[in-house]
């Protein structure tokens, strides 16, 4: 019964008294850093979800501590067999109370999460009623003291939302034993059901709030006081993706002369392997015949004459160069075992925080690729010709990988990575074209 379950979820998170006058004394501490929820609202098939992921995606990636919970997935851990789109009408009265026991187990689960070491949590959930955004925003900011983002989503374009629908809504555990078609005509009516009750956020009578409209997959905005650093970001992020399909293709340069020696660094040039690989690269980008194909490059040479016979316009972002290594650049990682002991042991203990002395970390290469990835999310088919740290800190992005796993992910040589985003996620397929390279790519040593 849904009250053993709330109490078993609870259980989880149940936090003594004198915790929880800590963690309002805590809060009160955070003034500058106050937690933030991002409250999603609108009807079914507006996105919620997908907003929801991509922006976690996005925060994670940049360092700031964010989660994510959804209100349909408490649901259906607690009421285990979904029958059909009466569950959602108004009137069900057990349903509905059902329902608000799972918002409200949401609720606070993602309140503790923010009070104890979160800094962003995303609230997915419809919550189409003033009501509803009310009880959000008191609890939020009374209960604890955290600041409140609305997020809209308002969307009357029927193909995007069949689209929705047929994309994700048809593939969740909802449908798992019926035909898609069957799914689709059980959703449309589970949004009337919601339609019926659906207040869009009021800009006079919640004038009070901070909230964004996005109007048809960011056509248009409307944007309503901006609580902090935090909300900036978000509606920045918000204003520059989009949904267009296209795809985003990745690789190193061609081998250089120093890749031979398994030196780290420089700005060498392609060795002939290299030189070969950037002939057959050029070939295969021809073959793909991409509509308005561009190319980025870092400024570094092995990248730029890897992308020289290719028939597409080229720009060079200094923010691609490869991670520099400072006192290490140039060296093979066998001479920086000798020369530097120490400092190879504490970057294999970690790597991604570990910065080179006069030099960077993975950490500050995602820093100075922030810029790359908002105008990767703007663009539509891009070609990035960047290096082996660079490419990790992208594919990253792409794939959600945290910190310990990202800088170990293996990005051979003359291998072309292909990421097409679908549904919530990305498609990731890697291309190894036929021509001969040294491997570069070293483990964790297994000792630590
Ligand atoms: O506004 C929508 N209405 C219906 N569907 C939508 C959206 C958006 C969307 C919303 C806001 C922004 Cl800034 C960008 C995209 C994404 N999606 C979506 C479409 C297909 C699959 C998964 C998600
Ligand atoms: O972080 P890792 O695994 O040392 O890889 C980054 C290194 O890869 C290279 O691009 C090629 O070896 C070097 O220039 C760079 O220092």
């Amino acid at each position: 019964d849904i009250h053993a379950w709330r109490r078993h979820r609870s259980y989880t998170y149940q936090r003594n008294p004198l915790l929880f006058r800590r963690m309002s004394q805590a809060c009160r501490d955070r003034l500058v850093r106050t937690p933030t929820v991002i409250a999603m609202c609108g009807l079914p098939a507006r996105g919620k979800t997908y907003i929801s992921k991509k922006l976690a995606r996005y925060l994670q990636w940049i360092g700031i501590k964010t989660k994510v919970f959804n209100v349909g997935e408490y649901r259906r851990d607690a009421v285990k067999f979904y029958a059909d789109k009466d569950f959602f009408d108004p009137d069900n009265t057990e349903a509905v109370a059902v329902r608000n026991l799972c918002a409200q187990q949401a609720l606070e689960d993602m309140c503790n999460y923010l009070a104890y070491d979160g800094e962003v949590a995303i609230f997915d959930a419809t919550n189409t009623t003033r009501e509803r955004r009310q009880n959000i925003y008191e609890y939020c900011t009374q209960t604890f003291c955290f600041r409140v983002f609305f997020v809209e989503s308002i969307c009357d374009s029927s193909e995007i939302i069949e689209s929705n629908i047929r994309e994700v809504k048809s593939k969740s555990p909802d449908y798992k034993d019926v035909t898609a078609e069957e799914a689709v005509s059980d959703f449309l009516s589970r949004i009337q059901q919601y339609e019926r009750r659906y207040e869009t956020i009021n800009d006079k009578s919640e004038r009070n709030y901070s909230f964004i409209k996005i109007f048809n997959c960011g056509e248009r905005f409307l944007v309503h006081k901006i609580g902090g650093h935090m909300q900036s970001r978000v509606v920045y992020f918000l204003m520059n993706i989009h949904i267009l399909p296209r795809t985003i293709y990745l690789t190193r340069h061609g081998e250089s002369t120093l890749n031979q020696q398994y030196h780290l660094g420089g700005d060498p040039p392609l060795s002939t392997n290299g030189k070969l690989f950037a002939e057959a690269l050029a070939e295969y980008m021809a073959n793909e015949n991409i509509p308005d194909l561009i190319v980025w490059t870092s400024q570094m040479q092995r990248c730029v004459q890897t992308a020289a016979k290719i028939n597409a316009p080229k720009e060079q972002w200094k923010a691609l160069n490869e991670i520099n290594a400072g006192i290490c650049e140039g060296l093979t990682y066998m001479e920086m075992a000798e020369r530097f002991p120490d400092e190879l042991a504490a970057r294999d203990q970690s790597k991604f925080y570990y910065r080179y002395p006069g030099g960077e970390s993975y950490q500050d290469l995602v820093a100075r690729l922030e810029p790359v990835i908002m105008e990767l999310e703007r663009a539509e088919n891009v070609l990035v010709i960047c290096h082996q740290a660079v490419a990790r800190c992208i594919l990253g992005y792409f794939l959600n990988k945290d910190a310990d796993d990202l800088p170990y992910t293996e990005v051979p040589l003359h291998t072309i990575i292909k990421l097409t985003p679908v549904a919530y996620g990305c498609l990731m397929e890697c291309i190894p074209l036929p021509v001969e390279a040294v491997n570069t790519h070293r483990n964790k040593p297994t000792n630590c």
